[in-house]
């Protein structure tokens, strides 16, 4: 598979502050790749290098098999992106705003291929409506729509639910699908929220202070057998010591009011409540969590906990 991006070894300084620092990552042709962090952690300064806005300060980057640095031109074609909020003239039409920006981008257009594309993002019954009438995720689409005029082969979204409702979130979600499986484009989506992208990414890379923490196939990230137990008792001092001389994998999460945490198999749990009961130990709650959401708190916030976990 046709490696699309190739970051080798990216950082950037931003006077005393490393914003990006020693980033290798690829996406490959027909990934949705996610890419994720919280706010501050580097997405935008990343991807405005992927876009040539700003200058890495050193390290390699590569799409399409060329080098950025060389060969901007025939790179950037073949992207399309949108990143803040898309750059829209409010007092045209939806479609006279596709129009503009195939003209400026010297693509052939007829009146109905411009509406087609329209229909892809869900805007085609607006299409004669001013910019100004649409809701903020409708402008979100209309971005992405004017994104896709040239017909890139990749598509860079940063933070595009940002600010959106919960339907605006959904129709976004439905839409970076859309251009994946039916349109066969490869797409880069960076959040901060993960539960925003775990439906549609098939990579994560999760970032922290500019550094990468984790990069690898989301189906691989989070296996599904493997349960994080949050559990809540009368002494959770008393009960970690226990649990530990027993061998359960545990830990106390020292951000959510030290409650206990265990790495465990779901096979696992009857033995787990069992083994609680015949150690009278008075638990006042006890709950498996398992999704990516988790794993992405985890590792971005409660590393202690993770390091507790190292095997
Ligand atoms: N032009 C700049 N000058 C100085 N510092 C900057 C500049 N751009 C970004 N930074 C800093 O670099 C760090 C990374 O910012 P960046 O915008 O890349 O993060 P992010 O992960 O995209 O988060 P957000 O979603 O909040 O934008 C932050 O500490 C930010 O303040």
């Amino acid at each position: 598979m046709q490696e699309i991006v190739k970051v080798t070894s990216l950082t950037k300084h931003f006077r005393n502050l490393t914003a990006v620092s020693d980033l290798s990552f690829t996406v490959h042709e027909g990934d949705v790749y996610g890419f994720l962090g919280q706010n501050g952690a580097g997405k935008s300064t990343t991807i405005r290098m992927l876009l040539t806005l700003i200058t890495p300060t050193a390290g390699n980057i590569e799409m399409f098999g060329y080098n950025l640095q060389h060969d901007r031109n025939k790179i950037l074609k073949q992207v399309g992106a949108v990143i803040e909020k898309p750059d829209l003239y409010k007092y045209l039409s939806a479609y006279e705003n596709l129009k503009l920006f195939a003209k400026l981008s010297g693509i052939k257009y007829t009146y109905n291929s411009l509406m087609r594309q329209l229909e892809m993002v869900g805007l085609a019954e607006r299409a004669h409506d001013k910019v100004k009438t649409f809701s903020q995720g409708m402008k979100q689409r209309l971005g992405i729509g004017v994104a896709l005029v040239h017909d890139p082969r990749l598509i860079i979204l940063d933070e595009p639910t940002n600010g959106l409702d919960p339907q605006g979130i959904a129709d976004i979600r439905n839409l970076i699908l859309h251009l994946s499986r039916e349109m066969k484009k490869t797409v880069l989506v960076s959040s901060h929220l993960l539960s925003e992208i775990e439906q549609v990414a098939t990579r994560l890379l999760i970032i922290d202070k500019g550094k990468k923490l984790v990069e690898g196939a989301a189906a691989d990230l989070f296996d599904p057998s493997q349960l994080i137990v949050e559990l809540d008792t009368m002494d959770n001092e008393a009960a970690l010591h226990q649990l530990q001389e027993s061998g359960w994998a545990a830990a106390l999460q020292p951000r959510r009011s030290h409650t206990l945490l265990l790495k465990t198999q779901k096979a696992q749990l009857p033995e787990l409540h069992r083994w609680l009961v015949t150690r009278n130990i008075d638990v006042l709650s006890l709950q498996p969590r398992h999704t990516l959401e988790d794993f992405f708190l985890q590792v971005t916030s409660g590393k202690q906990y993770v390091a507790a976990f190292t095997d």
